[in-house]
């Protein structure tokens, strides 16, 4: 584990700077900064009020909280979203109701999802007319005993 320090701008006073729960926790909560309520499988692009400049190296990666997945079926479409370093907006999380039957109702200044903030490996892709042999080959997708394999 690594520390670094990331300028946050607040844009919304029920805003802070995202918090950890705990000091060993890797997810810093995100807030909402308005009531939404998300039908069964809608989802709603929503605001946290908060900017970040990430240093050069570092990705924030927005994803949900477990208990509201678990409890609600709360999610993100795109989880875990990322932030770039060059990133300069509001941070804003596309929140997706998975439950079939039951509306979620959030209110502003609920803790909705989680910025995780990880250093990157910048890749160099380069095309090869081959690539190396590996033991997986190219078997995937359940390959070694999935779901996939238990189908009919
Ligand atoms: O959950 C997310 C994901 C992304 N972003 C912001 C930060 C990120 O740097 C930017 C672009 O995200 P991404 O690259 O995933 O979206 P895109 O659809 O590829 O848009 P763009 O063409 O702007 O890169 O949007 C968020 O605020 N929340
Ligand atoms: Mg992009």
């Amino acid at each position: 584990m690594t520390s670094a320090e990331v300028l946050v701008t607040i844009l919304d006073e029920v805003a802070a700077p995202p918090a950890y729960a705990h000091p060993g926790d890797a997810g810093a909560d995100l807030v909402t900064t308005i009531d939404v309520v998300l039908q069964p499988f809608e989802r709603a692009l929503v605001p946290t009020g908060i900017a970040i400049a990430l240093p050069d190296g570092y990705v924030g990666l927005v994803h949900p909280r477990s208990g509201l997945a678990a409890r609600h079926g709360l999610t993100i479409v795109n989880a875990p979203g990322t932030v770039d370093a060059g990133y300069r907006g509001e941070i804003k999380i596309s929140l997706y109701n998975s439950d079939p039957s039951t509306p979620i109702e959030l209110k502003r200044g609920d803790r909705i999802a989680q910025l995780v903030v990880q250093e990157y490996v910048k890749a160099r892709f380069v095309v090869a007319e081959k690539l190396p042999g590996s033991d997986r080959g190219e078997g995937g997708f359940g390959s070694s005993g999935g779901w996939a394999a238990a189908q009919p």
